[in-house]
């Protein structure tokens, strides 16, 4: 599991650290000097030879790239300093020049000259210690660099010290200039905006530097790995049977939308429940073609999976089985149509009840409960717009996307990215519903003892869109078949992590 700490936990963690005297900075930028030789040398060139840029900005950071830039001088790069403050970290300064370092002219034409010259920039122009929008003159300097990053002929490599300049740290936001990174190495640990949207797709590969902070508490931000998942799968052992193993309700699919019922089947049945039941009769014959396996009619179940292609007039056949599974403590999924529901009847629910919007649902959800929030808001700030909607309703909330982000009124967001962009199709949010209603019925039983769910289902929707963006992975274009098919191999190689 990537953990990621807000930057007021790293400073914290780093305290005793530095009252010991332990030489972090030294640490740190030994890490990033490190990163730039390997990337440096992956491309084919000499760190002789080569031209480097440091941008120096005046706090640690700036710091941490000084000495890094000392270390590619004293192994034979050409190292020129942009000096963007009048307070860069004094002893850091002296010993890059000491190491051959040599300034640049700080006006636009020489700072331009000098990033032409560098294959390689670090970006220590800010760390932690910012909140954007940068104001200037750094705001003027990062703007004039990203140009010139994209408009060059040649990329230049960038590697951002911590976080790439300008990000949202620690709520993952973008306001105003980013220089982007190609990769970004990050000290302890890593903080929320390098691995939660929007800000995670201006970071390149993301490095962790062991420089020996050490962290306890809960995590701000998480991302599950394969063997997370493979920790919260439930596998079948030889007491199981078909109901133990849990039952999913589907009150999926509508004369409009036939093909959501098919879709939502399909990833349900790809997770391994132990059965699978259609509370959908006009398309009852539809999916029983394609899937014979299908149970149709009501009937006990251990998780409820409503709204999926259902019309958002149509709701009223949801109220039955959600108001039993409520009743019941049973989980349930509430996709497209059925998040209606959530506008004007049913305002307060357990966390055991999943939303799962994209942007513009969760826009249109915020706004009718009273927060004048637009589609661009919820974009530019999911990790906020999930924790409001958490908040709000009771409820964990999956906002999907190409990162999915996952929140509940308490615990961790999560933060799970797409393997490819190829799964941004029509029906793939259908799979998703029923794909987590099944995972959620293998946990029914628990969840219904425990209560409102105390995180529970937010970590199991994480590895919901986990196994979903494994299932998805493609070099090519994908149908939402594709996906469904894919959920098996998927669940597999978590189990093989
Ligand atoms: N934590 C660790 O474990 C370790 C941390 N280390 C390193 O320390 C870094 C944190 O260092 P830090 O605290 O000095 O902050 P950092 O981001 O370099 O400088 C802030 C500067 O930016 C400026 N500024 C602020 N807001 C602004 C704005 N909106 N727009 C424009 N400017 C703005 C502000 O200037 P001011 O406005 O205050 O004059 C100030 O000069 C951390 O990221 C890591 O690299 C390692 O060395 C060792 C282990
Ligand atoms: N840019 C993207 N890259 C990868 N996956 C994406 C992207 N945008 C959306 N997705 C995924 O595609 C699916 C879309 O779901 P949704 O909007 O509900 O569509 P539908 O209702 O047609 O199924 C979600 O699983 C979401 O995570
Ligand atoms: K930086």
């Amino acid at each position: 599991m990537l953990r990621a700490y807000r930057s007021s936990e790293v400073r914290e963690a780093e305290k005793p650290l530095l009252e010991q005297g332990v030489p972090l900075m030294e640490r740190a930028s030994f890490a990033v000097a490190t990163a730039a030789v390997r990337e440096l040398r992956s491309r084919g060139h000499l760190v002789t030879g080569s031209q480097v840029l440091v941008l120096a900005g005046g706090g640690n950071n700036g710091a941490d790239a000084l000495y890094a830039g000392a270390y590619l001088a004293a192994r034979g790069a050409s190292v020129e300093i942009v000096r963007a403050s009048d307070s860069v970290h004094a002893e850091a300064l002296a010993t890059a020049k000491e190491s051959g370092c040599a300034l640049v002219d700080s006006g636009k034409d020489g700072i331009l000259k000098a990033a032409r010259r560098a294959g390689l920039w670090i970006d220590g122009l800010a760390g932690i210690g910012v909140r954007p929008p940068l104001t200037e003159p750094l705001s003027s300097l990062v703007t004039l660099l990203e140009e010139e990053r994209i408009a060059a002929p040649d990329e230049p490599i960038v590697i951002a010290v911590d976080c790439p300049t300008g990000i949202g740290v620690d709520d993952g936001a973008l306001v105003g200039p980013v220089l982007t990174a190609t990769v970004t190495v990050t000290m302890g640990a890593p903080k929320p905006g390098l691995i939660a949207p929007p800000a995670s797709r201006v970071c390149g590969r993301v490095e962790v530097a062991d420089i020996g902070l050490w962290f306890t508490g809960e995590p701000a931000v998480a991302t599950l790995s394969g063997s997370d998942v493979a920790d919260l799968l439930r596998v079948p052992g030889p007491t199981d049977h078909k109901y133990t193993r849990g039952v999913v309700l589907l009150g999926t699919g509508s004369d409009s939308f036939p093909g959501a019922a098919v879709l939502t089947v399909g990833g349900a049945l790809g997770a391994g429940p132990g059965m699978v039941r259609l509370d959908s009769p006009e398309v009852a014959g539809l999916v029983l073609r394609r899937y014979p396996e299908v149970v149709t009619g009501l009937g006990r179940a251990q998780a409820v999976v409503l709204g999926s292609g259902v019309p958002a007039t149509e709701t009223e056949r949801l109220k039955a089985p959600l108001d039993r599974a409520l009743e019941e403590k049973y989980p349930v999924v509430l996709d497209a149509g059925a998040l209606e529901l959530v506008k004007t009847e049913y305002t307060d629910l357990p966390s055991t009840v999943v939303l799962t919007p994209h942007a513009g649902e969760l826009a249109e959800l915020l706004s009718a409960r009273g927060e004048g929030i637009t589609r661009q808001d919820v974009e530019a700030a999911p990790i906020r717009a999930v924790r409001l909607a958490a908040t709000i309703t009771g409820a964990t909330i999956v906002l999907k996307g190409a990162s999915d982000v996952i929140a509940g009124p308490d615990g961790p967001v999560y933060s799970q990215p797409a393997r490819s962009h190829w799964r941004a199709v029509a029906g793939a949010g259908d799979v998703y519903a029923g794909l987590l209603g099944a995972l959620l019925a293998s946990a029914g039983e628990d969840l219904a003892r425990s209560g409102r769910g105390y995180g529970k289902p937010a970590l199991i929707a994480a590895a919901a869109s986990w196994i979903h963006a494994e299932a998805a992975h493609s070099d090519g274009p994908i149908r939402a078949m594709d996906i469904v098919d894919g959920i098996p191999a998927a669940i597999a190689s978590a189990l093989h992590d």
